[in-house]
């Protein structure tokens, strides 16, 4: 323990470690932040009583300039759940792997998990398993509302994964993507239009969850 923390003070970064952090943070927090948007905007479009809803929750919170602080904004419970529940419905990494170190044996299911072997873990379907999700399709914000969320099952809502090597960003992306919305929705609303396809087609066998198209139209308040 004493040498690995030793050598985690005196341990300096490569010029090509700096680069590749540098890249993995392009890579890994611009299409996810920026297509949680994107399907949390197609989703309020889809159901506007939601959108309502999330409107007077914004306007009651926000000042007389429109502005909102850091702490009001972590407090917003039906903001926090619009933005849970497009994550649940459109998680941008759609599977997860982890490779195992030491021969690993999962309780007493009788199943060792070998040295070298890859676990892929799909996200996507637990997300929206009717198992773990009632009405595993719909849009329902209110399942991670503060009086429900004890109902969620542990390791079944993964959108930034979990454990040691989970998303470093999250608190990052979730305020960023929290006040674009605010800002977005105190001026504009977002509406359902002939081009918006329902439901959404995807590509396939691309890593990111990735929609061929998601149209949303934008009508000024
Ligand atoms: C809504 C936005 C985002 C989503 C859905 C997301 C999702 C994820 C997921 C699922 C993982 C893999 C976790 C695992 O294997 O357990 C991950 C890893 C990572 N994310 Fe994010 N991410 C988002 C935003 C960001 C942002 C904004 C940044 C940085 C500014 C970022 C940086 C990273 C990094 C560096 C890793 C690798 C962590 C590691 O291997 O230790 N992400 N992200």
């Amino acid at each position: 323990m004493k040498s690995m923390a030793v050598n985690a003070i005196n341990k300096k970064l490569t010029m090509d470690e700096i680069v590749a952090q540098a890249w993995v943070f392009f890579l890994a927090g611009s299409e996810t932040t920026s297509n949680t948007l994107g399907y949390g905007s197609y989703e309020l479009a889809l159901n506007p009583h939601i959108q309502d809803r999330l409107y007077d929750e914004v306007m009651s919170s926000v000042d007389s300039e429109g502005e909102i602080s850091y702490d009001e904004l972590a407090k917003l419970p039906l903001l926090d759940a619009v933005i849970s529940e497009t994550l649940r419905l459109y998680p941008s990494v759609v599977r997860l792997d982890r490779k195992a170190k030491v021969d690993y044996k999962l309780a007493d299911t009788g199943i060792t998990i070998e040295k070298g072997k890859c676990v892929e873990i799909p996200v996507y379907a637990i997300h929206h398993s009717e198992e773990y999700y009632e009405n595993a399709h719909q849009f329902d914000p209110d399942r991670f509302m503060p009086q429900n969320r004890h109902k969620l099952v542990a390791y079944t809502y993964l959108p930034f994964g979990a454990g040691p090597h989970n998303c470093i960003g999250m608190r990052f992306a979730l305020m960023e993507v929290k006040l674009a919305f605010v800002h977005i929705i105190q001026r504009f609303r977002f509406v359902r239009t002939e081009q918006t396809s329902v439901p959404l087609e995807y590509r396939k066998a691309v890593p990111f969850l990735s929609a061929t198209s998601v149209v949303v139209g934008i009508q000024k308040r």
